[in-house]
């Protein structure tokens, strides 16, 4: 597996685990950041023992935003010219295996933006999540505004991309930004676990609930509908669908080989 400077990545059994590592600066992620935390996922979405990603940061901030230093220089031409996607910044949006974001401190702007990318969010009780960027005379530039929107709906969205304040982690599980809170000293053993239980399931069948339930995120009730029923129809095609049934029946434990 790749060498990192900014993050440190390892895996646990079928769970891999990308820790941002940038402390001094609470995470603050710059293209460097988010072309490593691209690299990693190529690393673990090609290693067939993987069967889920968790993504986090520090006690203090799973990362408290983009690098404002590094920004502030720049002008139109220079963040024109940047081009996110290429760089592999929403990398970790398009891994076909499940992510959980496991956040604990801060989660503001890009910080927040990248948790969001994942599938899941785990949050500590010290959570707290915000998209300040207005307060620098920006808004949101990595999906802020439409996922954010799409996950707590607009008057939520717009308090906090207009006032730039922040929610903490009961706030953001009341609107479903978050799906669960863990007290912050179990939140790696949590999300762990649930990345565990997630990566004991059949592979294929787990991709094909992600790419469904991310079109309810991001199309149309009667696309969606589409979508699931193909995919549910696809599922008997699957071993593991099979096998899956059988165990049920047989009242014994499905053994799954990913296909
Ligand atoms: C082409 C050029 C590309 C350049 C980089 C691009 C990156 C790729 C992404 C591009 C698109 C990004 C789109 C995104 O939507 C935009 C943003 O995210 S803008 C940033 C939004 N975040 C914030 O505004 C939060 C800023 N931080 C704070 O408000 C506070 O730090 C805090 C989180 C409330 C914590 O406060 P304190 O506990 O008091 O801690 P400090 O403030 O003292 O911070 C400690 C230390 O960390 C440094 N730091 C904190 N946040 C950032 C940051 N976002 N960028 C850089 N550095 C940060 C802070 O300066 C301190 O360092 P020190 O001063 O001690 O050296």
């Amino acid at each position: 597996m790749s060498t990192f400077e900014h993050i440190i990545v390892e895996s646990k059994g079928a769970v891999g685990i990308v820790k941002l590592n940038r402390p001094k600066m609470l995470n603050a992620l710059s293209f460097g950041v988010f072309r490593e935390i691209a690299a990693a996922v190529d690393d673990l979405e090609a290693d067939d023992a993987i069967g889920c990603i968790v993504v986090t940061g520090s006690d203090k901030a799973f990362a408290a935003g983009a690098d404002i230093k590094e920004m502030q220089p720049k002008g139109f031409i220079d963040m024109f010219s940047e081009d996110f996607a290429a760089i592999g910044g929403d990398r970790i949006a398009r891994c076909r295996k499940p992510t959980i974001a496991a956040v604990a401190g801060y989660a503001l702007g890009g910080g927040c933006e990248l948790a969001m990318m994942c599938d899941i969010i785990i949050a500590a009780d010290t959570a707290k999540f915000g998209q300040p960027e207005i307060t620098l005379g920006t808004i949101p530039g990595i999906g802020g505004t439409q996922r954010l929107t799409r996950a707590i709906g607009k008057s939520k969205a717009m308090d906090l991309c207009l006032t730039g304040r922040m929610m903490d982690a009961a706030e953001a599980e009341r609107s479903g930004l978050v799906s669960r809170i863990v007290p912050a000293d179990k939140l790696m053993d949590e999300a762990i676990a649930a990345a565990e239980k997630i990566a004991s399931m059949s592979q294929p069948a787990a991709a094909m609930a992600k790419e469904a339930v991310n079109r309810a995120f991001e199309t149309t009730l009667a696309e969606g509908m589409s979508v699931e029923r193909n995919l549910f129809h696809a599922t008997f095609a699957l071993e593991d669908r099979s096998e899956g049934m059988a165990a049920f029946i047989e009242k014994r434990k499905p053994v799954n080989k990913n296909r």
